[in-house]
């Protein structure tokens, strides 16, 4: 059934969206975060809120009940990863990415043992194609190729999910199995702009696809209505939702 703002989706339908708080400042999140109210339960802080106090904001937020997502992407020898890891599960964030490299990959599983702390293994970039990938170094190979020997190698070091576009959502679940978590960026809900995504997919196709979480930041947190633009997708979530 469609959900509207007066009937407020069960928690779970809403987890499944991860807001990213691209943002310059935590008073600038603080009030996308206030204005989006009970339509978000789920926040992603990277880079640039990251760099700008979003660790502090990220504590603040937890103990208001979201969860976070620290989008990181640690990559770096593996005892500096490890202990990396070790300080951010402290801080009570429900995810962590690291780049999906064995080395860093091994290192985020030690790091984390011991808290609830989940890894999530970034693969390909969504803003990667075929192409990129030559430019960036790589022998040809087609980017969903090299998403499923990342996602492969994720699975037997042990990491809790895969970050991947939603177009490699069902080849990577056929993968990993049913259980670990498919956190998919590279959301854009129809007629919304790609920008820099170049491995776009709707939400509803995302879900469909199997994608356990969607990422989604600028056409939410820029929306002239963040609150309606949540609510958008999460309603599109659950008209799909199994
Ligand atoms: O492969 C990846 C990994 C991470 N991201 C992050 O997700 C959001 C997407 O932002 P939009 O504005 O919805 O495009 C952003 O924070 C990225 O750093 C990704 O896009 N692709």
């Amino acid at each position: 059934m469609p959900l509207s703002s007066e009937s407020i989706p069960a928690r779970d339908i809403r987890d499944r969206l991860i807001i990213g708080l691209d943002l310059p400042s935590v008073e600038e999140a603080r009030a996308v975060v206030k204005r989006i109210g009970d339509a978000g339960t789920f926040y992603k802080i990277g880079y640039q809120l990251g760099y700008a106090g979003g660790l502090s904001f990220a504590e603040e937020l937890i103990a208001e009940g979201k969860k976070i997502f620290l989008d990181l992407k640690l990559h770096d020898i593996g005892n500096t990863v490890e202990e990396g890891v070790r300080s951010v599960a402290r801080l009570g964030a429900t995810f962590l990415t690291v780049h999906a490299y064995p080395q860093t990959m091994r290192a985020a599983v030690a790091g984390k043992a011991g808290s609830k702390l989940k890894i999530l293994a970034v693969t390909v970039l969504t803003s990667y194609d075929d192409k990129d990938l030559v430019e960036a170094g790589y022998a040809p190979v087609p980017a969903a190729e090299l998403v499923a020997k990342r996602a492969a190698q994720a699975r037997d070091i042990g990491i809790d999910g895969i970050v991947c576009a939603a177009t490699e959502a069902a080849s990577v679940r056929a993968i990993v199995g049913p259980e670990r978590f498919i956190v998919t960026p590279g959301i854009r809900p129809a007629g919304s702009e790609a920008g820099d995504q170049k491995r776009v997919v709707t939400p509803g196709d995302a879900i469909r696809n199997g994608a356990t979480h969607l990422v989604v930041a600028r056409p939410i947190v820029k929306a002239a209505d963040p609150r309606a633009a949540a609510e958008a997708i999460v309603n599109e979530i659950a008209s799909v939702q199994s």
